[in-house]
């Protein structure tokens, strides 16, 4: 590739309400947007960082930092996967290269990867860990959603009056829990039938990462799916005995490249796929939006938590995301979804 311009610029994306985990209170999320340029075309990717890895704003700013003179000289994705480690900053380029790449080859980046038009995917929509009443409020609130997505805190029989209340709320909708790591082995049987009598359909991290080993030989009726577990192509064969599901996020596995060759490793090994995300705006989502065209569970909701989202931005359709090519890597626009 030709030498490359870099432009690097970090945005505070403010959240439509604060967002509380223990002992912590998000009030944005703090992204780095990465533009790649030659004289006639651009690319742009953003990323989000992974936070329990303290894969921060400031971190991705560093690690760009120093590799601005091997970025500059125009890798090709596969170089890039050896330039940087696995994370956000990686993210960032690896999508700036593929919007970039697409544009000069005068094709959307789905048709680059050799993958055949994009279709609306049904996303699942997020609830935070709160008040039973609360979650069953905003349950009702995503009046669109027909998946939806619980957090989890470890506290049994709180998280299960959770389940029980968002249920009763919407007898209607597909539902899936995030322990989030918050769990330990010896709580997992009771969980799992407290989550059955509520027709969850997926168990998304109970136990925290390093203690995978305690999950084999589980046998549990609903799919488990390992997200902090499954960081990158490096951990995906480490799923299997333990996981049914593995959570891709570009963010954790540094790019879309990498994110399809997960894709790729997992369906080798009889895993099934999804597609998650550490937040972010639209500009995220557009190339997960790729991916996602191969996963069986869609989780890419991070632009309803935004007070602002990028225009032009991804439409959320009776619970489905769709990203036209106007928001990343120049997808075709289909039938019956028009942008905003
Ligand atoms: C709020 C998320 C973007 C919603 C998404 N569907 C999701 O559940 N994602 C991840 C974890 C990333 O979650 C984050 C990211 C972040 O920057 C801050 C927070 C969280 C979170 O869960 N709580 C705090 C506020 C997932 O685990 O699948
Ligand atoms: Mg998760």
């Amino acid at each position: 590739m030709a030498r490359l311009t870099i432009s690097v610029a970090t945005e505070k994306l403010q959240l439509l309400k604060p967002f509380r985990i223990s002992g912590h209170v998000f009030e944005a999320f703090e992204v780095v947007v990465v533009t790649l340029g030659d004289s006639r075309h651009q690319g742009r990717g953003e990323a989000c960082g992974v936070y329990y890895l303290g894969d921060n704003a400031a971190h991705m700013l560093a690690v760009l930092d120093g590799a601005s003179a091997a970025i500059a000289a125009g890798p090709t994705r596969e170089e890039l996967r050896a330039i940087l480690p696995p994370g956000g900053a990686r993210n960032a380029v690896d999508c700036a290269l593929w919007e970039l790449e697409a544009a000069r080859a005068g094709v959307p980046v789905w048709q680059l990867a050799g993958k055949a038009a994009p279709r609306p995917l049904r996303t699942t929509f997020t609830l935070g860990a709160d008040a039973p009443k609360a979650m069953a409020t905003t349950a009702l609130d995503y009046a669109q959603a027909h998946a939806i997505k619980i957090k989890l805190t470890g506290e049994l029989d709180l998280d299960l009056e959770r389940v029980a209340a968002v249920r009763a709320a919407r007898p209607d909708a597909w539902l899936g829990v995030d322990g989030n790591q918050g769990f330990v082995a010896g709580q997992l049987d009771a969980l799992i039938a407290g989550l059955q009598l509520q027709d969850v359909r997926l168990l998304e991290q109970p136990l925290a990462r390093g203690h995978e080993t305690e999950l084999e030989g589980l046998r549990s009726p609903i799919p488990l799916a390992g997200d902090e577990s499954i960081l990158s192509l490096r951990d995906v064969a480490s799923a299997v005995g333990r996981y049914d599901v593995i959570n891709i996020k570009l963010d954790k596995c540094g790019g879309l490249t990498e994110g399809l060759l997960m894709a790729q490793e997992a369906r080798r090994l009889g895993l099934g796929v999804m597609v998650g995300n550490m937040g972010g705006s639209s500009l995220s989502m557009g190339p997960s939006f790729v991916l996602g065209q191969e996963c069986d569970i869609v989780d890419l909701d991070g632009p309803i938590f935004l007070a602002n989202d990028r225009r032009p931005g991804v439409e959320y359709v009776d619970g489905d995301v769709w990203s036209g090519p106007e928001v990343w890597g120049g997808q075709v626009p289909i039938a019956g979804f028009t942008s905003r």
